[in-house]
């Protein structure tokens, strides 16, 4: 990380009030109980420090991408308990992340302790990077924190816009130590040199794969990705996911790819269901080949050892997004085997980094998490740092 960048651990936070943006981005189950808490967990140190020094930390954070003001599926208030949990203190929730109430709270915070605002991304202004609404949000603390690896690739107001209204900005450990942990692999790759996508972001990442190329030597595509690899190249997908607009930037990417001797792994077979339920009528398809009214929600078992041995012939290993909706049971064995695959390749040598919410979570949930070399909590984020460009969340704490 550029080395002009302040840290938390050389600031001194007595009395002061930190405003610290954090990717509380967490997977909610039915209950909207959090279901992995990793990335909450991995902002803790950065909230401790300023609390031991005396000062309060206010926290702030976008959950999911709600498109119409506020709804209580995507309200942060479902992290409380969680938060809480893990700081082992109670916690303070401002039920807008603007206006008088926040600005009470936050003027009322004592310290040692910790407020959490409502979601950034209730307000359209945020993902906008309105200068507006980064100052009201600025006007809450005295000093900046950045501790959003997973968001640092967004210029949003709180990420970005917001560091120009302070004299003090740093970045927390989480940052820190995510970016070191990515440029180890970035500086010098071992070869082979496989990159593995999937989920669902299909219209971000579709772009940072073109990128991708000049690094890699083999790029499998799966999860929701996949099927509009299959559409472009002539299949028939069903009801799968699909990004219509992007069917011609597929066709040329995949041409690019060739140019550079880079493989494109692409499934064979995919779990195919009536509808998105774990207990629809199921069945399995040729890739390209699914039928009308089924949708692809998984890769199928052909699929899974095609992957499988190219992971384990790769010595450098870079994984985001989910092979299938691992989230539903029946659709877990795709994300299962690539995780398997990976931690052998790791135990035979490799290095392997994955990263993502939602990867993360899939890793854990699996019982993979101490078998790879590092788990990243930024998916879009990591794959933009490892494509060697610099984050907007951290272009905006240079002095
Ligand atoms: N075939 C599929 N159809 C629909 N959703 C899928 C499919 N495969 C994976 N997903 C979903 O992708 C989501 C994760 O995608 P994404 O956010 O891009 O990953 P990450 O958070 O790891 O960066 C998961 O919720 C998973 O259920
Ligand atoms: O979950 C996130 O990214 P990821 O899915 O790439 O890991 C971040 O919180 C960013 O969210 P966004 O992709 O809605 O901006």
């Amino acid at each position: 990380m550029n080395n002009r960048i302040k840290s938390v651990e050389n600031l001194d936070f007595k009395g002061k009030k930190a405003l610290v943006r954090v990717d509380f981005n967490v997977p909610l189950d039915e209950h909207q109980n959090v279901s992995d808490d990793t990335r909450i967990s991995a902002a803790i140190p950065t909230i401790e420090k300023i609390l031991s020094d005396g000062g309060s930390v206010i926290l702030m954070s976008h959950l999911g991408r709600p498109k119409d003001g506020p709804i209580d599926k995507y309200s942060l208030r479902h992290v409380v308990t969680s938060l809480q949990k893990l700081l082992g203190k109670s916690v303070k929730f401002a039920p807008d992340c603007i206006g008088e109430e926040a600005k009470n709270l936050a003027a009322g915070l004592k310290p040692g302790e910790v407020l959490l605002l409502e979601n950034l991304r209730f307000y359209k202004e945020e993902e906008k990077g309105d200068e507006e609404f980064s100052k009201k949000l600025a006007s809450l603390g005295d000093v900046y924190v950045n501790d959003a690896f997973g968001t640092a690739h967004r210029a949003h107001a709180s990420t970005a816009v917001i560091a120009q209204f302070f004299s003090t900005k740093a970045s927390g450990f989480l940052l820190k130590s995510e970016l070191e942990n990515a440029d180890k692999v970035l500086e010098n790759p071992e070869k082979p040199y496989t990159a593995i996508m999937g989920g669902a972001k299909i219209s971000d990442k579709i772009l940072i794969i073109e990128r991708l190329l000049g690094k890699v030597d083999n790029l499998i595509i799966g999860g929701g990705m996949s099927y509009t690899f299959s559409k472009a190249k002539g299949g028939t997908i069903g009801d799968s996911l699909c990004e219509e607009d992007k069917l011609d930037f597929v066709l040329e990417l995949m041409k690019k790819a060739e140019q550079k001797g880079v493989k494109i792994i692409l499934p064979l077979d995919t779990v195919i269901s009536k509808s998105f339920a774990n207990d629809a009528e199921q069945g399995l398809s040729k890739a390209g080949e699914i039928p009308d009214g089924w949708m692809g929600l998984d890769i199928g078992p052909e699929t899974r050892k095609l992957f499988a041995d190219v992971i384990k012939s790769s010595k450098t290993i870079l994984w985001n997004g989910p092979m299938g909706v691992f989230e539903m049971s029946s659709f877990v064995h795709g994300t299962v085997a690539v995780a398997e695959a990976i931690a052998e390749a790791t135990e035979g040598g490799a290095f392997s980094l994955i990263g993502g919410g939602d990867s993360a979570a899939a890793v854990n949930k699996f019982g993979f998490g101490d078998k790879v070399s590092y788990v990243s909590t930024g998916g879009g984020a990591l794959l933009e740092h490892m494509e060697g460009k610099v984050l907007p969340g951290v272009a905006a704490l240079m002095p």
